[in-house]
């Protein structure tokens, strides 16, 4: 059996290799005309590959699947609990026993996933240690808004040139202010709308910039307390 460099590379602490990151996000979801129908997974998948490279944490890559409630018709997306059995465990449980893991942080980058209360029992069946970040959701703002658009020009996915063309009456899933069901159905969807009505969509470098540094530093911060947690036992 070869002996692994454990001590190598820049990590904060030869136990991070016992500790992924997974991001998942949505890959087919409209967002508007300036920013791609995945932009929920590579943002996801930027803040976790950025904290990983940070950290010495494995990155475990991006899941291709993201769950939605059915009132919200803005993508392709699949019901929460076909999310866990199917993709999400399976995932999770390959890399604990491929990579010797013990623990693991979840990105999320889509509003759509609502898996937090899902962790505990994840812990319990995979045997994993598991810390749900859900930042980038908490801070960037309305759907395909100024928050999220001035994450997707950081990151070089978003088209400028179309900036004029974002305007709910063309994309209606902008701010979800055209997203009638989705707003009489859920508070938080109709009170982002509204914001995004009052504000526009503002492209922001130095927001953009704030959301993704802000978003890597809370995963980095989980990574630390998963640390101490698995290296009490
Ligand atoms: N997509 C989605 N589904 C829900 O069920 C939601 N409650 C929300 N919330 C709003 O949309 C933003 C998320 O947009 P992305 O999924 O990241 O593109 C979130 O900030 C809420 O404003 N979204
Ligand atoms: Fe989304």
């Amino acid at each position: 059996m070869v002996e692994l460099n454990l001590d190598a590379g820049n990590i904060i602490s030869e136990d991070v290799h016992r500790i992924g990151i997974l991001a998942v996000g949505s890959h087919l979801e409209n967002h508007g005309p300036a920013l791609p129908i995945d932009t929920d997974a590579k943002i996801a998948s930027y803040v976790a590959l950025e904290a990983a490279l940070r950290t010495g944490a494995r990155f475990l890559g991006v899941l291709y699947a993201a769950s939605e409630f059915p009132y919200v018709k803005h993508g392709i997306h699949m019901d929460r609990d076909e999310l866990v059995e199917r993709e999400l465990k399976p995932v999770l449980r390959k890399a604990r026993r491929l990579l010797n893991l013990e623990a693991a942080v979840i990105v999320n980058g889509h509003g759509g996933n609502k898996l937090e209360d899902c962790m505990d029992d994840l812990e319990e069946e995979l045997g994993l240690e598991i810390a749900w970040n859900n930042r980038i959701v908490e801070i960037e703002g309305p759907h395909a808004g100024s928050g999220e658009l001035s994450a997707g020009l950081i990151l070089g996915i978003a088209d400028l040139r179309r900036l004029d063309e974002c305007i709910p009456e063309l994309y209606p899933e902008i701010g979800m202010i055209g997203l009638k069901e989705a707003r009489e159905a859920n508070r938080e969807i109709d009170k982002a709308a509204r914001i995004c009505e009052r504000d526009g969509v503002n492209p922001d470098p130095v927001l953009g910039q704030r959301i993704l540094d802000d978003a890597v530093e809370s995963v980095i911060s989980d990574v630390k307390e998963l640390l101490k947690i698995i290296q009490e036992f």
